[in-house]
């Protein structure tokens, strides 16, 4: 039997018209409008396209967003001033700076300056302490959009065996770490794979769950999976045959029991977790 596909597009939607009644709560509670400030650097065209979605999702909910628009020659010190200025502002509770940055900003140096209490992608070390903790203060959006689809569409993770593919800092580490965290979506056991794993398709085989963020076009084909196994695509890659994932959907479905697609999976929920982050930052703002 062909793999449930999971509706990643339309659980996005769900959380969204949640997100809607809370967002209006804390309106009519605090006089505050959540607000969210994104910052674009030069003219990527696929981060131009992601900005404009996540504007348009803020706009779905009622969260107030800011663009900053900067030019491909942007210096780091010019990028730095703009941040520090948006940290100061107590009107902008969320602060997200598209990646990647043009070749001459070093990215870690501003992602380190967003306030920690403003970083809605997670991504400062105080924000991936807190988490690795088991005290998360934000969780990282895309880790956080997994999780959440697995919670929500009843996918038990306690127990099981789960093969992370990729070790990068805002996919693979996050949520290796995650699923190990004791509660919902996690307690898991959890195994991380990257280019030196040796035997890849004998440890993928083991998943129970197998997420899969490479980024290397249907690079999961059908004898990495285990028959039954839920597995979940993380990729993003921009081919001659459009946008695909890391895994060779036709082939995997027919051994999979569920399976994410792309578009319409990972993706739409990775950008609803920074509006939930969003409003998190406000209240959090609010209750100081
Ligand atoms: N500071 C920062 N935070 C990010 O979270 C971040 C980033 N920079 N840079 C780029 C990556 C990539 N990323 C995606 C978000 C949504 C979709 C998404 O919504 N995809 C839709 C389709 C999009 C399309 O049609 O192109 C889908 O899969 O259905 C994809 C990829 C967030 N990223």
């Amino acid at each position: 039997m062909p793999a449930n596909i999971l509706d990643g597009k339309a659980l996005a939607k769900t959380i969204r018209e949640e997100l809607a009644v809370e967002v209006v709560e804390f309106i009519q509670q605090h006089e505050v409008v959540p607000s969210l400030a994104a910052v674009l650097v030069g003219e990527d065209p696929a981060s131009e396209v992601y900005v404009r979605m996540k504007r348009r999702d803020c706009e779905q909910v009622g969260i107030h967003s800011v663009m900053h628009r900067l030019p491909e020659t942007t210096t780091q010190d010019e990028l730095l001033k703009l941040i520090g200025e948006l940290n100061t502002n107590a009107s902008i509770h969320g602060i997200l700076v598209q990646l990647p940055l043009p070749g001459q900003i070093n990215e870690q140096a501003i992602l380190d300056a967003v306030s920690p209490d403003k970083d809605v992608d997670s991504f400062h070390p105080t924000n991936v302490g807190l988490m690795v903790q088991g005290r998360p203060r934000f969780l990282p959006c895309t880790p956080s959009g997994v999780q959440q689809l697995l919670i929500r569409e009843g996918i038990e993770t306690s127990g099981k065996n789960v093969v992370v593919v990729g070790r990068s800092e805002i996919v693979g580490k996050p949520l290796s770490v995650m699923m190990g965290l004791r509660g919902p979506g996690g307690d898991a056991t959890v195994t991380i794979c990257h280019s030196r794993t040796k035997d890849l398709p004998a440890v993928t085989r083991e998943a129970d769950i197998l997420i899969v963020a490479i980024g290397k076009a249907n690079f999961v084909t059908a004898d990495m999976v285990k028959p039954g196994a839920v597995v979940i695509d993380v990729g993003v890659n921009r081919t001659d045959d459009g946008l695909v994932g890391d895994v060779d959907f036709d082939a995997v479905k027919e051994i999979a029991s569920q399976l994410t697609p792309v578009p319409g999976g990972v993706g739409p929920l990775t950008r609803v977790m920074l509006l939930v982050n969003t409003l998190t930052a406000a209240r959090q703002a609010q209750a100081k």
